[in-house]
């Protein structure tokens, strides 16, 4: 990995956060890495994390071997569009982590086949090394294939699906993202109620929900095993776990995500 090049089309909100990712994993030299965005960052070629940033999305795409696809779904026409006669099957791998935007569209807008194209859905915390990236290929090679999932093994974890499931990756692992910071959001607001600090009631809100989440990472369980283990007959807990699903709380959830999927199927 440390000869690759990579260019993240796109420096936005998921953009910077896959950049910044890759940059904290030391796997691969900054200098290696450009960016693009619409306007370059105010009055610097590089930014504080040492790679290149700019608005030549074309020379972007020579100096580099991983052409990450990055802008908001309704732009990736237009880039790849523009990018096409700089891309070389022989040298070009394409990665677009565009929602919605299918491997077939891509093709279609690069007027080929031939260049390896793949979709991957990482999300935000690709920044902080803990991205659940999933990642479908076409034409592809098991050379680029494991190049790509290894560049995304470097915010988190990756798993390689099916193209079929992408736009439930979306949902799940990438939209996930808000549905789990407004849970703690919830905490908070409760943990304030009862008497917290909005300070306390964060810190209190964050390390429990880690340690829940790593608590099953370790152990492989069915979270309701966990729960059985922190509900007391007639206590607390169950009272209030009761009182949420009286209210909804599975159930919302589980609409939200169905919304979020349908929303994504409504925009094709
Ligand atoms: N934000 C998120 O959590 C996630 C976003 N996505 C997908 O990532 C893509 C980007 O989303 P965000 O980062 O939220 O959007 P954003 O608007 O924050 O970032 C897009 C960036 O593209 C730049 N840009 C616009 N036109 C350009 C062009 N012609 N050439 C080069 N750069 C250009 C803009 O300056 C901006 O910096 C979308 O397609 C979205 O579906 C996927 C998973 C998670
Ligand atoms: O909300 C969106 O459309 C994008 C795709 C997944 C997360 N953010």
């Amino acid at each position: 990995m440390e000869n690759i090049s990579v260019a993240v089309i796109g420096y936005g909100n998921l953009g910077s956060s896959i950049v910044k990712g890759l940059v904290r994993s030391q796997k691969i030299d900054p200098s290696n890495i450009t960016a693009t965005r619409h306007r370059p960052l105010e009055g610097k070629t590089t930014n504080y994390l040492g790679i290149n940033v700019s608005n030549d999305n074309v020379a972007a795409v020579k100096a580099s071997d991983i052409i990450i696809i990055a802008v908001k779904p309704y732009r990736v026409k237009s880039v790849v569009e523009e990018i096409a006669p700089a891309l070389d099957p022989k040298k070009h791998v394409l990665v677009s982590v565009a929602s919605g935007v299918t491997i077939a569209d891509i093709l279609g807008f690069l007027k080929t086949e031939d260049l390896p194209v793949f979709r991957a859905m990482p999300n935000i915390a690709a920044a902080v090394g803990e991205s659940m990236t999933c990642i479908s290929a076409h034409a592809s090679t098991k050379e680029q294939s494991a190049l790509v999932q290894e560049i995304f093994d470097q915010s988190g974890e990756t798993l390689l699906i099916n193209e079929e499931l992408m736009d439930a990756a979306t949902v799940l692992g990438a939209c996930g993202t808000a549905y789990v910071l407004r849970f703690i959001r919830g905490m908070m607001q409760g943990g304030i109620q009862i008497g917290f600090s909005s300070h306390d009631a964060r810190k209190i809100a964050l390390q429990t929900v880690k340690g829940a989440a790593e608590l099953l990472i370790s152990n492989g369980k069915h979270p309701e095993e966990e729960i059985d283990s922190v509900t007391t007959p007639k206590g607390c807990t169950i009272a209030g776990l009761n009182e949420m699903e009286h209210q909804g709380f599975s159930s919302s959830l589980i609409r939200g995500i169905v919304t979020s999927y349908e929303d994504i199927l409504k925009s094709k």
